[in-house]
């Protein structure tokens, strides 16, 4: 993040030890959409320890480090989250190469994060319970820090039904594995079902965003959140296989009927968590295969890494938009182009 105009670096970040918690008073800022947990126990804590980020209240002084966050993208991957970030580094027109950026969560090898200005990338793993477990603390953090009006997007890979691979999807709707838009989530010894509504707007927002990508396809469409990626997504490759391919094939042409155009492995969960929490959530997956032509993905390197990139090229895009850093859409004749001072 060094050389970033709207990074933080150079201010002191680590607190002493004798530092209380940073708390502060958010009713100051009227309009404003803070990040909020829905957890009455947490402002009873005296030191808040993120564990999975080696981060803390008392240990790092959050609101400095994170304050002015407003983008937070989140994929399974730390090599591309990092991608991501070097990405952003350059677009935002900071100082250096980039290479000089430092991951914040070096202190633990569960999650890497980095920081551009505005924009956090944060890997997660895969599946539900590797991200429910990275959203709870990021949530966290951003609450500490006192963020407010923050979007979060998930930039995935996915196995796409019916449609091109390398195609773009835009998730209008997440679902589960009975095509049902929820969540269900393991609370002690009770189900508790939670809604997985994603912001709409944002959706056509990254959609029209889009038509400046036209070298690959991109659309709406549900996502299906599984638990697996082979049996939980009716894989004939695995090691257990416990269907034959017609039902394999008649499960997932009932899901393109039900407008599932992707799968994956942690949309259902994002969107609840984000939801509950007021903010702003996009998942965007790039499609590897079409699961209706087969399972293995034999698509070459070079091309998956390619595929890979389509989801950030959006995403950066769309918040360079959102910064005034980008002429399209729509073009300002009367304020020409802004950038950045690092
Ligand atoms: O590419 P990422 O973000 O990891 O997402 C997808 O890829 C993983 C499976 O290969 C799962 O985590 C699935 O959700
Ligand atoms: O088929 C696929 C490809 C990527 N990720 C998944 O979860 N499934």
């Amino acid at each position: 993040m060094s050389g970033c105009p709207l990074s933080v670096e150079g201010m002191a970040s680590v607190l002493p030890a004798s530092n209380k918690s940073m708390k502060s008073d958010r009713n100051t800022n009227v309009g404003k959409k803070f990040v909020h947990v829905q957890n009455p126990y947490l402002d009873l804590m005296d030191e808040d320890i993120l564990y999975h980020f080696a981060l803390g209240t008392k240990t790092h002084n959050l609101p400095v480090m994170f304050g002015d966050v407003k983008f937070v993208c989140v994929g399974g991957s730390s090599n591309r989250m990092k991608a991501f970030a070097l990405r952003m580094h350059k677009e935002l027109g900071c100082e250096g190469d980039g290479e000089e950026m430092k991951d914040i969560c070096a202190g633990t090898d569960r999650f890497c994060m980095y920081k551009t200005g505005p924009v956090l990338s944060i890997s997660h793993g895969m599946g539900v319970p590797s991200i429910s477990v990275m959203l709870h603390e990021l949530i966290k953090l951003l609450y500490h820090a006192q963020c407010c009006d923050v979007t979060i997007f998930r930039i995935g890979t996915s196995g796409g039904i019916g449609i091109e691979p390398g195609s773009v999807v835009i998730t209008d709707t997440a679902v589960d594995s009975f095509f049902k838009p929820r969540f269900e989530q393991v609370i002690m010894d009770s189900i508790v079902t939670r809604s997985t509504e994603l912001d709409r707007d944002l959706a056509e927002e990254l959609f029209t965003c889009s038509k400046d990508f036209p070298h690959f396809p991109t659309l709406i469409g549900h996502t299906m959140c599984t638990d697996d990626f082979y049996e939980g997504q009716g894989r004939l490759d695995g090691a257990l296989c416990s269907y034959s391919r017609e039902k394999k094939l008649d499960y997932l042409k009932r899901a393109y009927k039900a407008g599932v155009r992707n799968i994956e492995m942690e949309c259902t969960v994002f969107a609840a968590i984000c939801g509950r929490c007021g903010i702003k959530a996009g998942v965007v997956c790039v499609t590897l295969l079409n699961r209706l032509e087969g399972d293995q993905i034999t698509t070459p390197h070079d091309v998956l890494v390619e595929y890979q990139q389509r989801p950030q090229l959006l995403i950066a895009t769309f918040i360079k938009q959102q910064l005034g850093l980008c002429r399209t859409p729509p073009p300002a004749p009367a304020s020409p182009e802004r950038t950045l001072q690092c």
